[in-house]
């Protein structure tokens, strides 16, 4: 099965209807699937923090909303995780494409690789990390679940090997 398409038919099958991103080389197919789709609201952004921003307000809308971003923006986003998402306890489904991982290409993407889990672990937001694109087919929609019963933003961990 398609890594994208798998990430991509979660997203659907959990409801998620609002999706704000930043680009990630291993994420450009899944944003086409979803600037494509009708019934999804995309909104690029140039920051993560921005995108968790707009986000929160689409969820006091009544969106089901989404980040699509790599780890890197992790570092970018820990005000607005602690003092706007968690305070508030809203929910959100972190796409995360997880660079500096094993296969990884780029020498500058690694400390935050090594980095993200303990961010994440320090916020308190909890974290899967699919392996396979079924697994991931499979974890994406029970996440929302989790996040919405949670009231909290929650990551999915998807590390180079999984595309
Ligand atoms: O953040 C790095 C740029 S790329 O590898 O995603 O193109």
């Amino acid at each position: 099965m398609d890594s994208s398409q798998a990430v991509y038919d979660g997203l659907k099958k959990a409801g998620i209807d609002f999706v704000v991103s930043v680009p990630c080389v291993n994420l450009g197919k899944l944003m086409e699937m979803v600037d494509c789709d009708p019934d999804i609201i995309h909104v690029p952004v140039t920051r993560e923090e921005e995108g968790f921003g707009i986000a929160a307000g689409a969820y006091l809308g009544g969106k089901k909303p989404a980040i699509l971003m790599q780890n890197s923006g992790l570092g970018n986003s820990v005000n607005v995780l602690a003092s706007l998402f968690k305070l508030y306890q809203f929910p959100i489904l972190m796409v995360i494409s997880h660079r500096g991982t094993e296969g990884e290409f780029m020498g500058a993407q690694i400390p935050m690789g090594e980095a993200t889990t303990g961010i994440l672990d320090t916020l308190e937001i909890a974290y899967i990390n699919p392996k396979t694109p079924e697994e991931a087919l499979k974890l994406v929609p029970e996440s929302w679940l989790l996040a919405e019963l949670a009231g909290s933003p929650l990551a999915i961990l998807l590390e180079i090997s999984f595309w």
